[in-house]
């Protein structure tokens, strides 16, 4: 029975939240709300989520929310949603950038995308997309992924653990958080884009044969050194029989902050040049920009504005796009 207590509780949600309200409690200053979200696409949800948490989080005896976003379990039970890995053969490249924003300009072209921080010992997924200190709750023994304003619900680890504490966990325990937010409530994604750690360790070896990636997406720099590390990246994907969506060239071109000119300090053309000969398609370039720093750090995707930064997430989006309307056969192309 709702207590009194609950009941006035109920009364500061907005209207959307409280029609669909399961369950709401508080105690220990903790409130815990279960909200329905049968039917809402994934901006609905983010809205209804956000809506019924800032309500609560001004209350002076709340001091922290957690929101459970359900959906009806009746109907047919809907497809796995497609795995999208972005990878790169080393550190540093930009792949976390690029993981947000590919999925952002994925979701502004009306594709429901969900986006895991499979960096499970350096997770930044929670920072990209503003929603530092927001934890993951569970439900039904599975993890429900975190809303975000830019309509791509997130789960890393940074969802699950304290900021800066260290992450001492040996492979085969990585590997199971990473089952763990793979398995996680995806129901409403059709394709849920993956950001890697870098190399070839325990995680990508338990994501290429635990959850096979219906393609991936190669990240790389303009500098020699980084290509080579890409080939080997490459070669673990097609050795696991992982069809590659193509290599995208980070960093490429310089954007002076002040003039808005571009230069190219480490020469033009190296990514297509490398895709060529590896004979993987050439998926497009992203300049490097003080402004796609600035605004990822400040938990705003550039690719979610209108700036020439969200022109170029867009346009590879529009490529990815492509690949995965009509991925057998590319796959078949490649072979
Ligand atoms: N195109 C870009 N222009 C400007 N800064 C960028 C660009 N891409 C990434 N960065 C910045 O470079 C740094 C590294 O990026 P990011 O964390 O995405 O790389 P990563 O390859 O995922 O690294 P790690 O392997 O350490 O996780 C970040 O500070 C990020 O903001």
């Amino acid at each position: 029975m709702p207590s009194e207590n609950d009941a006035a509780l109920r009364a500061l949600l907005p209207r959307e939240a409280a029609a669909r309200l399961q369950s709401l409690r508080l105690s220990d200053g903790v409130a815990t709300l279960v909200l329905d979200a049968s039917g809402l696409g994934a901006a609905e949800r983010a809205g209804l989520e956000i809506g019924a948490r800032k309500a609560l989080e001004r209350e002076s005896d709340i001091a922290e929310v957690r929101v459970a976003l359900m959906a009806e379990r009746d109907g047919p039970a809907k497809p796995a949603p497609r795995i999208l890995a972005v990878g790169s053969g080393k550190g540093g490249v930009g792949k976390s950038t690029l993981s947000t924003n590919l999925a952002v300009a994925l979701a502004r072209r009306g594709i429901k995308v969900g986006l895991v921080d499979a960096d499970i010992y350096g997770p930044s997924q929670a920072r990209l997309l503003g929603t530092e200190g927001t934890k993951a709750l569970a439900h039904d023994k599975k993890l429900v992924p975190v809303a975000t304003r830019w309509g791509v619900p997130v789960l890393s680890m940074g969802h699950l653990i304290e900021p800066g504490q260290a992450m001492a966990w040996r492979g085969p325990m990585a590997a199971g958080a990473l089952t763990q937010l793979l398995e996680a409530h995806w129901e409403e994604a059709e394709v849920l884009v993956v950001d890697l750690p870098p190399g070839t360790g325990d995680v990508q070896l338990t994501m290429l044969q635990k959850f096979k990636p219906a393609g991936a997406v190669i990240v790389t720099t303009p500098q020699d050194l980084a290509l080579i590390d890409a080939t080997r990246a490459i070669e673990l994907f097609t050795k696991g029989g992982v069809p590659i969506v193509g290599l995208v060239e980070n960093m490429a071109g310089y954007v002076c902050p002040h003039c808005g000119e571009e230069s190219d300090p480490f020469g033009h053309g190296g990514g297509e040049t490398s895709a060529r000969g590896l004979g993987i398609d050439f998926l497009g370039r992203i300049p490097l920009d003080i402004a796609i720093r600035r605004q990822s750090d400040a938990g705003e995707p550039p690719a979610a504005g209108d700036g020439p930064q969200a022109e170029a997430f867009a346009a590879l989006a529009a490529r990815v796009a492509d690949w995965l309307a009509a991925p057998s056969d590319r796959a078949a192309g490649a072979a």
